[in-house]
């Protein structure tokens, strides 16, 4: 079975949070409101805009695959990196879907299936967070990467064959969304098990005396 907290995911901590990983992380999350600006300046009339507001978004995944990639290969890794870049994900492409579906190119069930699981997934990460962190799993990547390409087609201002082809790409995000959200589910309460019960050895540890042994009257 799978380690509730994937062991590639999780390399040796580094203390210092201000870090280059830490910083192109938070640039992503300062530029959702230009990229919102852009998609939606003229009720997503405007093809010039469109065209911005992809290039945009399509710099700020980019960061997304360099920020843990830099953070691994240097030894940055934080908690808060970890904890950091998937909400700085859901940021961007919350707010990509949502601008989408005011602008009505795509239908709100897409956009609140996702925001669903986003959400859900994020609260479970603080719900087991005394427990680990739950770090963004293979699976979970490859979501963002979907989601982000048929986000990226959904904001080019071109339709006919184009648009069905966004829309299946689309279709298969959501599929990886809803599969890497029960897995994480699965995640979470493998984790919350595991460390329930590592605490119960330790604390069998800790009333056997400090030998480890049972504890004798001479112990006692
Ligand atoms: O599926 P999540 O919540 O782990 O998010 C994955 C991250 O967006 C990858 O950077």
């Amino acid at each position: 079975m799978n380690s509730p907290v994937d062991p590639a995911a999780t390399p040796p901590q580094s203390a210092r949070v201000v870090n280059l990983p830490n910083a192109l992380t938070l640039l992503r999350l300062a530029v959702v409101p230009v990229f919102a600006a852009l998609l939606l300046a003229d009720g997503g009339m405007d093809d010039d805009r469109r065209y911005w507001a992809t290039l945009v978004f399509a710099l700020a995944i980019i960061t997304d695959r360099y920020d843990g990639m830099i953070a691994r290969r240097t030894g940055q890794v934080t908690e808060f990196g970890k904890l950091a870049d998937p909400i700085a994900d859901k940021a961007l492409t919350g707010t990509a879907l949502i601008g989408l579906s005011v602008l009505a190119l795509l239908p709100w069930w897409v956009t609140l299936t996702i925001l669903v699981r986003e959400v859900g997934v994020t609260l479970l990460r603080f719900w087991v967070i005394r427990h680990g962190v739950i770090a963004a799993s293979r699976g979970g990547k490859a979501k963002t990467v979907l989601q982000a390409l048929a986000i990226g087609l959904y904001t080019l201002p071109f339709d006919g064959l184009f648009g069905t082809l966004r829309w299946w790409v689309m279709a298969a995000a959501v599929v990886l969304t809803v599969v890497t959200g029960l897995d994480y589910v699965h995640r979470a309460l493998a984790l919350r098990r595991t460390s329930a019960r590592a605490m119960r050895a330790a604390a069998a540890r800790r009333s056997a005396g400090p030998a480890g042994g049972p504890r004798t009257d001479a112990a006692a």
